[in-house]
C-alpha cells in the first residue's frame, strides 16, 4: 500500500488537483474529501452562507494586482470594473494602488460610495447616456474614454475646461476570441474606426470643443485575448495613429491606452496567458514604434478585469438531483444561467469539482445542468463526476471571479447569490443573497 492510499488527505493532495492558474491561491485539501479556500472547509461556507454561493480570495485579487505592477511598473493599472464590482473588492483595488474602468454611472456610483479617487477613473462606454456623462463630470473623473461624434458633442456642452478626454479607436485587429467579446476588428459599435479614417476625423471634433482637453487615444481588442501578437499589432497601430496625428494637427498626445482583455485559463489545459512575457513584448513594441516615428514615449495604461479576478473566484452548488437520459447523465444543481450565464452566451467550459465526503473514484461524463426553464442552461459540459453523485451532495465550479456576478439576472425570479470574500481564515459577506422582498421591492403592483 502507497503511502497516498494510506492517508486519503495526503493521498490527495498528492495527486494534486487543485491547479493554481484556476483555483484562488489558498485552495488546499481538507479532511474527508472536503477543500479548504483561505484555511476555511467549503463545506462550512455552504453550510453559512447556502448555495449558491460566490466565494472570493483576497489575497488572490492582491497578488494579481501586485504581478500587473510589478510586471509593467512604469505603466497605470487600471482595473476594469465591469469584471467583478463591489466596494468590498473597490476598496482591495484602491489600496492596491490600481486605477479603475467604469462604464456606467452606476458602477461609478460604486467607486464613488466608497471614495475611489476621481484622479484614478476612467470612463468607457459607447452608449453614455446624459445622466452618465453627468455623473462622470459631477465626480471629476480624469478622462472620459468617448466612442461616438454625438458623445464628443454633448460631452463638449456638458463639461467644463479642461476635462480630460481619450479617444477609443477601432485597430482593426482580430484578438481571434468569441466573436460576441472580440471589440478591436472593424464594422462594428464600439470606437472609431482607425482604417476609415473616422479615428482621424474624430480628433478633430474633439479639438474644435473648447471645454474638452484631448490627452490621448484608446483601443481595446477584445477580452479573452490570449495571443499576445494580437496586443502588439493594435499597440504598433495606435502609435502609427498618432505619428498621423502630429503630422495632420501638429499635436503629440501625451496617453496611450492599450485596454484589457488578458485570457485566463479556466479548465487544465488552457492556455495560460504570460504576463512578464506580454510586459516584455509590449513595452519593445512602444519603444520601437515611438522612436521609429520619432515620438516621445506615451504614458501608457492598460485596463485588466478578467486577469485580475477570475481565478480568485469559486461558486458552491448543491445537487439537486442526478437524471439519466439516453446518452448522458444530467447533474441538476441549485444555480444555473442565472448565476453564470458564460456557458450559454460564449461556450465557456468550465472544471467542476465534488467536495465534502469521500466520493467514489469512479466516474462518469456528466453534464451539469442549472435549474433554469431552458434546454440551454448549462453550468458545465462532458465534466468526469463520480458515479455515486447524488442529491445534497456539494460541487465547487473555479474560475467564477470575473463576469459572473457581474452578468448575473434574476430569471425565472430566482434571487442572486451572495458574494463571500475569504482572507486569513475570515469569511466576510460583500454581497448579501437577494430575498424575495428584493426581489419584488420594484414591482409597484
Ligand atoms: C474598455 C474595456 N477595457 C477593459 C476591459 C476588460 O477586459 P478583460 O476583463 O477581458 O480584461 C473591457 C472588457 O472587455 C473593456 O470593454
Ligand atoms: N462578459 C464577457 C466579457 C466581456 C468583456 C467586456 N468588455 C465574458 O464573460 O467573457
Amino acid at each position: 500500500m502507497t503511502l497516498a492510499e494510506l492517508i486519503p488527505t495526503l493521498g490527495e493532495s498528492l495527486r494534486g488537483h487543485l491547479e493554481p492558474g484556476i483555483w484562488p491561491r489558498s485552495t488546499a485539501h481538507g479532511v474527508d474529501g472536503d477543500l479548504l479556500l483561505g484555511g476555511v472547509p467549503l463545506t462550512q461556507f455552504a453550510a453559512r452562507f447556502g448555495t449558491p454561493c460566490y466565494l472570493l480570495d483576497e489575497l488572490t485579487v492582491r497578488q494579481h494586482c501586485r504581478d500587473y505592477r510589478s510586471a509593467l511598473p512604469d505603466v497605470e493599472i487600471a482595473y476594469a470594473g465591469k469584471s467583478m464590482i463591489s466596494r468590498g473588492v473597490l476598496r482591495w483595488i484602491a489600496e492596491e494602488g490600481l486605477s479603475l474602468d467604469v462604464c456606467s454611472a452606476g458602477e461609478l456610483a460604486v467607486a464613488r460610495s466608497i471614495g475611489f479617487p476621481a484622479a484614478r477613473i476612467l470612463f468607457h462606454g459607447n452608449v453614455k447616456t446624459p445622466e452618465d456623462l453627468k455623473a462622470a463630470i459631477g465626480y471629476g473623473v480624469d478622462r472620459i474614454v468617448v466612442d461616438s461624434l454625438d458623445e464628443i458633442e454633448q460631452l463638449g456642452s456638458l463639461a467644463r475646461y479642461p476635462q480630460n478626454v481619450l479617444i477609443r479607436v477601432t485597430p482593426g485587429v482580430d484578438g481571434h476570441t468569441h466573436k460576441a467579446i472580440a471589440t478591436g476588428v472593424e464594422d462594428q459599435k464600439f470606437g472609431f474606426s482607425l482604417a476609415s479614417g473616422a479615428a482621424l476625423a474624430a480628433v478633430g471634433r474633439v479639438l474644435a470643443q473648447p471645454s474638452l482637453r484631448l490627452v490621448g487615444l484608446h483601443c481595446h481588442i477584445g477580452s479573452q485575448v490570449s495571443r499576445v501578437a494580437s496586443f502588439e499589432e493594435a499597440t504598433r497601430r495606435m502609435i502609427g495613429l498618432l505619428a498621423a496625428l502630429q503630422i495632420k494637427y501638429g499635436i503629440t498626445l501625451p496617453q496611450l491606452d492599450l485596454g484589457g482583455g488578458h485570457a485566463v485559463p479556466y479548465r487544465p489545459g488552457d492556455p495560460d496567458f504570460d504576463l512578464r512575457g506580454y510586459a516584455d513584448r509590449l513595452l519593445r513594441a512602444v519603444n520601437y514604434e515611438c522612436s521609429s516615428y520619432r515620438l516621445p514615449l506615451p504614458r501608457l495604461t492598460i485596463e485588466p478585469g478578467r486577469a485580475i479576478v477570475a481565478s480568485a473566484g469559486v461558486t458552491l452548488y448543491r445537487v439537486i438531483t442526478v437524471k439519466h437520459g439516453l446518452s448522458r447523465t444530467f447533474v441538476a444543481v441549485d444555480g444555473g444561467m442565472s448565476d453564470n450565464p458564460r456557458p450559454s452566451l460564449y461556450g465557456a467550459r468550465y472544471s467542476v469539482r465534488p467536495f465534502g465526503r469521500r466520493f467514489s473514484p469512479a466516474t462518469r461524463p456528466c453534464t451539469v445542468v442549472g435549474r433554469h426553464c431552458e434546454a440551454g442552461d448549462l453550468l458545465a459540459e462532458d465534466v468526469a463526476l463520480p458515479v455515486d453523485l447524488r442529491c445534497g451532495d456539494l460541487l465547487a465550479v473555479p474560475c467564477t471571479g470575473a463576469y459572473h456576478h457581474s452578468l448575473a439576472s434574476n430569471y425565472n425570479m430566482v434571487g442572486r447569490p451572495p458574494v463571500v470574500s475569504v482572507r486569513d481564515g475570515n469569511a466576510r459577506l460583500l454581497v448579501r443573497r437577494e430575498t424575495e422582498d428584493d426581489l419584488l421591492a420594484r414591482d409597484l403592483g
